[in-house]
């Protein structure tokens, strides 16, 4: 995946590409993962973590932090679980001194005051307080996971931001890219018509605004 393409997707807002998604008749908006803050934007590879219900002794939560590599997103699967942590302000010290860009969690993290004091980005269910700790087995490593009913494929690029996430697979990146690039400068033509004074019906009328998702 080039530096370029993660560069071009950093740039866009989630709708757009999630219209996109639409078009292109691709699955990949997370349903139910939100931001912890307005502010948090994460783009970036997957590097995917599947836990599963804690039945013996294993991999606990965090096992993977020190290996992940710079300039990812962990993509944390934990079933939606909303009674155990995967993610807390240890792992946020370190995914931050490491460069992540960000994590994304099927399931809550505990600790986001250190999130928000570190601006690192966190996406996921909710937060709570109670460990995954002897509550969570960390099953498996770069493996397809889902999130919030879609799969994701360890390097498929995401994108979060105040809307949520969505996930594109690496390769349809550059089509699905190009296509949210197309729609968001026809939002911001139909933008521009309504400030110059334009109805918004005749605006999106010119512009094609209802077929912009529609599936081709
Ligand atoms: O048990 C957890 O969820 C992890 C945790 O608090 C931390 O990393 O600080
Ligand atoms: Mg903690």
């Amino acid at each position: 995946m080039t530096t370029t393409l993660v560069e071009r997707l950093g740039a866009l807002e989630t709708p757009c590409v999630s219209d996109a998604l639409d078009r292109l008749g691709i699955d990949g908006q997370c349903a139910g993962i939100m931001p912890l803050d307005n502010n948090f934007r994460l783009v970036g590879p997957a590097f995917t973590v599947r836990y599963v219900y804690a039945d013996e002794r294993g991999r606990s939560v965090g096992d993977f932090i020190d290996d992940i590599p710079t300039g990812t997103v962990a993509v944390i699967d934990n079933l939606g679980r909303l009674d155990a942590t995967v993610w807390g302000d240890l792992m946020t010290t370190i995914a931050s001194q490491r460069g992540l860009g960000g994590t994304v969690i099927d399931g809550v993290c505990r600790d986001l005051d250190r999130a928000l004091e570190m601006d690192y980005p966190l996406f996921t269910r909710a937060h709570w307080m109670r460990t995954g700790k002897d509550r969570v087995r960390l099953d498996a490593l770069e493996v397809p996971v889902t999130i919030g009913g879609i799969g994701v494929n360890p390097g498929d690029l995401l994108l979060g931001d105040i809307n949520g996430v969505v996930v594109i697979p690496a390769d349809r990146a550059e089509e699905v890219i190009e296509t949210s690039e197309m729609i968001r400068d026809v939002e911001d033509e139909i933008r521009a018509d309504i400030l110059a004074g334009s109805s918004l019906r005749d605006a999106r009328a010119r512009a094609g605004y209802h077929q912009l998702q529609t599936r081709r």
